[in-house]
């Protein structure tokens, strides 16, 4: 079995939808470090799991300097945006999306 994880950073802006008074309620921005893990038992013709800059360029290409309220089609939570991650890359089973130093959310496949 192979597992090949990749780290990099989208800079973008969010707010939240919450039913309580939050400051994450208005419009502001995050450096949003994400690392994908991505596995598999065999490897492709290029004798990879996956290009690891494929990995980094459908998720910048989606995400990177945009308003996430725009673009995703629900609240742009950590925890959302980690599941998200994960739906886009068939290998992957794990994605952490670190918001700060101090929060960090981990979604894994079940
Ligand atoms: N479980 C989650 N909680 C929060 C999320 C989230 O995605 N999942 N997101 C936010 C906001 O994005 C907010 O911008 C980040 O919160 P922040 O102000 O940094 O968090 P703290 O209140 O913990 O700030 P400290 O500086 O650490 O006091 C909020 N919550
Ligand atoms: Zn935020």
């Amino acid at each position: 079995m192979f597992t090949v994880v990749k780290r990099f950073t989208i800079s973008a802006a969010h707010k939240l939808v919450l039913p309580y008074r939050s400051n994450c309620a208005s419009l502001h921005g995050h450096n949003w470090t994400i690392t994908v893990y991505c596995r598999s038992e065999r490897l492709n013709a290029d004798g990879m799991v996956i290009d690891f800059a494929r990995i980094k360029d459908v998720i910048k290409e989606k995400l990177d300097h945009q308003n996430l309220n725009e673009v995703l089609p629900f609240n742009p939570t950590a925890e959302n945006i980690a599941r998200w991650v994960q739906k886009q890359i068939p290998q992957c089973f794990k994605v952490e999306v670190r918001e700060t130093d101090d929060n960090l959310v981990i979604y894994e496949k079940e």
